[in-house]
């Protein structure tokens, strides 16, 4: 579904990403691991058009979107929930999804399973984005996101700042939405119980590289988590 190929990024002088290739397949989640710094944000930003790459390509279903900006990319199939969330803390939980449809043609509905997938939206329909406890909040980026329909979600540690009931709710979620729904899946995670209960492939990187991969069911046995203490 999506293949990314000897992919280079720099911010000026420094080289953050340094030849990282992985492909991902359509109804798998993927677990991008690593210790703070290691470059996972700015792989998921570098797929997104957020920031520029200097060398490699990505491909989405078969197209090359590495030259496209950012909203070209969500039209093409990405979606995005940034860490932190950003959330319009001014406008209602309606705008906010509405927001998600911004690269779509004018008059795309909302699909109404958003409000399926999280209900506590639904009661809050009209309340602003800034009132909505941070895990409310994290369901309003996600819903955002799935809004114009991707084929790949990639989300920055969902978990970050969040209640264990709600994280397990965005676990629910996103397994329904990769096993059930055949998305593929991107989880930049910190939280190594939540990513190896999602896993189904894990990428491990270090200083911009992916020293480590393989399948989630495998994660223990590989030793990820030692290698995360390190
Ligand atoms: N805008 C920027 N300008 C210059 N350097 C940056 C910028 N953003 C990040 N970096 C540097 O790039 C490297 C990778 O940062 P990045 O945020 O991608 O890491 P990360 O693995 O996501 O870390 P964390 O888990 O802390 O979010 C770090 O050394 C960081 O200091």
């Amino acid at each position: 579904m999506l293949k990314v190929d000897d992919l280079h990024q720099h911010y000026g002088g420094s080289h953050i990403l340094r030849g990282l290739s992985f492909a991902l397949q359509p109804g798998e989640i993927t677990v991008i691991l690593g210790r703070n710094g290691v470059g996972k944000t700015t792989l998921l930003k570098s797929l997104m058009g957020v920031v520029t790459t200097s060398r490699g390509s990505i491909t989405l279903a078969g197209s090359d979107i590495t030259k496209l900006r950012s909203h070209q990319r969500v039209r093409a199939g990405l979606g995005y929930v940034p860490q932190g969330r950003e959330i319009f803390g001014r406008l209602t939980v309606m705008e906010n999804l509405q927001m998600g449809l911004a690269s779509q043609p004018a008059s795309t509905p909302l699909p109404p399973e958003l409000f399926q997938l999280f209900p506590v939206l639904d009661q809050m329909r009209g309340r602003r984005g800034g009132d909505l406890s941070g895990g409310q909040q994290q369901q309003l980026a996600i819903a955002r996101a799935l809004a114009p329909g991707p084929k790949v979600l990639l989300l920055d540690e969902p978990t970050e700042g969040i209640q264990p009931n709600v994280i397990q709710d965005i676990g629910r979620v996103i397994k329904h939405l990769a096993h059930d729904k055949g998305l593929s899946v991107v989880l930049v995670e910190q939280f190594y119980d939540f990513a190896a209960e999602l896993a189904d492939q894990y990428l491990l990187m270090q200083r911009g590289e992916i020293v480590m991969c393989g399948r989630g069911k495998d994660m223990a046995a590989d030793g990820v988590r030692e290698r995360l203490a390190i």
